[in-house]
């Protein structure tokens, strides 16, 4: 039994998984294997994952593989209620809506923990952490479980290094095939595509300040500044601060960058990335925006206690008048903009095409393997296997290694 919003809209849903399948070949291949060999025959898998059309289609193929598959959103703004109620519609147990307060979001992973899942795939370890806090009694039917993205990996490597972590993790997150990919070109266009439309502003001649150059930092930069930004840089890393300059960017202090910021994006994974004083400083109308993990990297609390009044002036958009008469604008509740906002479509197809195949032949190695307690990365089998499916997807060949390059490079006697 799923619980939707609206059941009517099932049919514009499977319009829409109906689309991005016909964009994600590689899951496509794997759900035909999947149909003929059944890894999952007798496997439940729960997952809590933004729901929506792809992440859809990762249900599926997990269905096709035999599996019962439970699923619910990992945020509580990000589930598109149309995907939900198709998915439903297409025997997926689907728990979640748009808009869910913390109580409803908790809920909705409760209900699809009660499915007693044997694999959990998780997007920021909230199931995780929730399994290891309310439902104890589970813990014992969990063969391992798939961690989607960066702050998720980091969360449950502090769990196992404080011996609290209970059954095996594939870290998805640090598979080439993912981060390379989703973190970078996912999150560069993704968020610019949806802080373009949700504000209908130009992004070009502005001065776009990023918060952090890891592989999210990298793309939101890199789109920035092909749309025709002034890209300035905030690090705390001076490797990464040193390769943004060098890429081209300005790199400087977060105070120096508010004061001449238009908008600010965050990608850090961290907390008060923007906080205290730093809303003093800001320029009337600046903008700020956040592509990383929770709502925490904007610190709403210090905003709010700064400023007089707060209305939404348009969808997703907050305007905070601060005591001065300034105008402050947040998006999307500070929460992850891609996702978050009305207008947040989350990566394209082709992106989710691979760090989804990633997680169903991770979550098919779990299930066919005893692993030992730890969190590590996909085997670089699948890495390589997936690589390989999309290049053949795209039409693109490469060289072999000839066995006379095969033998020089193993070779430590040939020199000038
Ligand atoms: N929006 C999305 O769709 C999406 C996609 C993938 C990952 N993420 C999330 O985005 C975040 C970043 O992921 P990533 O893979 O780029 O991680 P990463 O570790 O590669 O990069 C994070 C960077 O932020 C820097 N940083 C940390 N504290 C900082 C501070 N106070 N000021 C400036 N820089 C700081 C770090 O030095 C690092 O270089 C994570 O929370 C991840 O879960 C979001
Ligand atoms: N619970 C956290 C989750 C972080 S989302 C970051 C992850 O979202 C994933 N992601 C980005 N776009 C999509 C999408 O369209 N569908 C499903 N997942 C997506 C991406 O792989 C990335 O690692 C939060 O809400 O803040």
């Amino acid at each position: 039994m799923s619980n939707v919003k609206d059941m009517s809209l099932a049919n514009e849903g499977i319009r829409k998984i109906k689309w991005v399948q016909k964009h994600m070949p590689v899951l496509e291949h794997i759900k035909k294997e999947f149909e003929e060999e059944k890894p999952f025959e007798g496997i439940t898998i729960g997952s809590c994952l933004h729901l929506e059309p792809k992440t859809v289609n990762l249900g599926l193929t997990l269905q096709a593989g035999g599996a019962e598959v439970a699923m619910t959103g990992c945020n509580p703004l990000s589930t598109h209620d149309d995907a939900a109620a198709g998915a439903a519609a297409l025997g997926l147990k689907i728990y979640g809506w748009r808009e869910q307060t913390d109580e409803e979001y908790y809920e909705a992973i409760d209900n699809v923990l009660s499915h007693k899942p044997d694999v959990i795939i998780d997007d920021g370890a909230d199931m995780i952490m929730y399994l290891h806090e309310k439902r104890r009694e589970l813990l014992g039917n969990i063969k391992g479980a798939c961690e989607e993205t960066t702050t998720g990996v980091h969360r449950l490597e502090a769990m196992h290094a404080d011996g609290v972590l209970k059954f095996p993790v594939i870290a998805v997150n640090d598979a080439y095939t993912k981060y390379l990919f989703d973190n970078r070109y996912g999150t560069g266009q993704s968020s610019l595509d949806a802080i373009m439309g949700t504000t209908n502003m130009l992004i070009a001649g502005k001065n776009v300040v990023v918060c952090g150059y890891g592989w999210c930092g990298r793309g939101v930069a890199s789109r920035a500044a092909g749309l025709g930004a002034n890209v300035i840089v905030t690090e705390v890393d001076p490797i990464r601060a040193l390769e943004a300059r060098m890429d081209g960017y300005r790199v400087m202090k977060i105070r120096e960058a508010v004061q001449i910021a238009d908008l600010v994006i965050t990608v850090t994974g961290n907390i008060d990335i923007i906080h205290g004083d730093d809303f003093k400083y800001m320029k009337d109308g600046c903008m700020l925006s956040n592509s990383g993990h929770f709502n925490v990297e904007i610190n709403r609390q210090d905003l709010e206690a700064q400023s007089v009044s707060v209305e939404e002036v348009r969808e997703s958009i907050e305007m905070f008048t601060m005591k001065d008469g300034r105008k402050i604008y947040l998006l999307a509740d500070g929460r992850l903009v891609n996702l978050a906002a009305a207008r947040g479509q989350g990566h394209p197809a082709e992106i989710m095409d691979m760090s989804f195949a990633v997680q169903a032949l991770s979550a098919k190695y779990i299930v066919e393997n005893d692993l030992s307690l730890s969190v590590e990365k996909a085997p670089d089998a699948i890495d390589y296997d997936v690589a390989r499916l999309k290049l053949k997807a795209m039409g693109i060949e490469i060289d072999d290694l000839s066995e006379r390059q095969k033998d020089y490079l193993s070779d430590w006697r040939e020199g000038t």
